[in-house]
């Protein structure tokens, strides 16, 4: 269950990025403390994180993809956008201002670099294709690729380190979610919120119900989201009051969240909160897309990299307690799918 909370918990993560390696007690003491975070609030951020880029190092690859020209973006949208295009899965999304005012943003996903070889037992019917390879701007259009790249792996190996304590704060040991990494679908998304004309800065309180959104409160479907936030804010997460909390900026951290399906795994113990973004108004200036111009840094909205740990579409997905059937991973996404504006157009999924 969800509490009351008014602010989010910090947890130090510093002993994962140890060279030497994090000891016994320091593992112990993580795998406690994120059970008693995700049982409680189900959102943290996460301090000392073992990554090699920092925010500003992130937040400027993801700006060198959204400085791009539409027209080189849109070489690289899904087939929902672009009838000719084959990818479905990955690639960009334009912002769909008709469809949805209150989801405003555009994006850019990205897997694994390395091709998965395992044929999908969930495919047959779908016309998604959640193993396809990534997209990618010609040329040398996009530098920060490599970095990218990296920054994908390294998440990822984030993840399963985290995956490891919880699975042991649930009593398994600890490479007990070994098989979602096999074949693992986990994307990258980078995220760009536009700045919205009508929102006044710093125009309402967080927990005011009455305010302009660019993404509508959801919970993640999945198993567990590693989030990237610049400094614009906008972030909110609801405590069991059906209260709106603020998640601000904290530099160099990450928030990190649970999703539906980890839920279902942690036999109802994780919880995945609902959060929403607020709309990002002109006088943001914390993520200007094309940077400094004439000496002054342009209102252009909200930047945010989430990363969604998945697991292997084959992947058998069922709860620790053993007691409520299974379900397999890639079943679960195309399901989501049908409810993501991102992916809707006027075929069935
Ligand atoms: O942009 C954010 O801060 C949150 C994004 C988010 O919740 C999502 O993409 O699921
Ligand atoms: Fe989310």
């Amino acid at each position: 269950m969800t509490t009351t909370f008014s602010s989010l918990p910090v947890v130090d993560v510093g002993p994962l990025g140890d060279p030497k390696g994090a000891s016994e007690g320091q593992l112990t003491a993580l795998s406690q403390r994120l059970y008693d975070v995700f049982t409680t609030t189900g959102f943290a951020y996460l301090t000392n994180v073992p990554l090699s880029f920092n925010h500003e190092q992130v937040f400027s690859m993801s700006r060198e993809f959204f400085a791009l020209p539409q027209e080189e973006k849109m070489k690289l949208a899904k087939r929902s956008f672009r009838r000719s295009h084959q990818n479905t899965y990955r690639g960009y999304f334009p912002t769909q201002p008709e469809l949805a005012s209150d989801n405003l943003k555009e994006g850019f996903e990205m897997g694994p670099a390395v091709p998965i070889r395992t044929q999908s037992t969930t495919s047959s019917t779908s016309k998604f294709n959640l193993a396809e390879q990534n997209v990618w701007p010609e040329d040398n259009l996009l530098p920060a690729r490599p970095k990218l790249e990296t920054l994908y792996v390294e998440l990822q190996i984030l993840a399963s380190k985290l995956l490891s304590l919880l699975a042991v704060s649930l009593g398994k040991p600890a490479d007990y979610f070994g098989s979602y990494l096999e074949d693992s679908l986990s994307t990258l998304r980078l995220l760009h919120y536009p700045a919205v004309e009508s929102v006044a800065s710093g125009s309402g309180s967080a927990g005011s119900d009455n305010v302009k959104l660019s993404c509508t409160p959801h919970t993640d479907s999945g198993i567990l989201t590693l989030l990237h936030q610049d400094s614009t804010g906008g972030l909110e997460v609801r405590n069991s009051s059906g209260e709106w909390v603020a998640a601000p900026y904290i530099p160099e951290s990450l928030v990190v969240n649970i999703g539906d399906l980890m839920t279902k795994v942690s036999g109802g113990r994780f919880v995945a909160t609902m959060h929403r973004v607020r709309a990002p108004p002109m006088s943001a200036s914390a993520s200007a897309v094309t940077g400094q111009q004439n000496g002054e840094s342009q209102a252009l909205g909200r930047i945010s990299v989430p990363f969604f740990f998945e697991p292997g579409e084959n992947c058998l997905v069922r709860s620790v307690d053993g007691d409520e059937g299974f379900v397999l991973y890639g079943e679960h996404v195309r399901a989501k799918m049908k409810t993501w504006v991102e992916f809707q157009d006027d075929e069935d999924n």
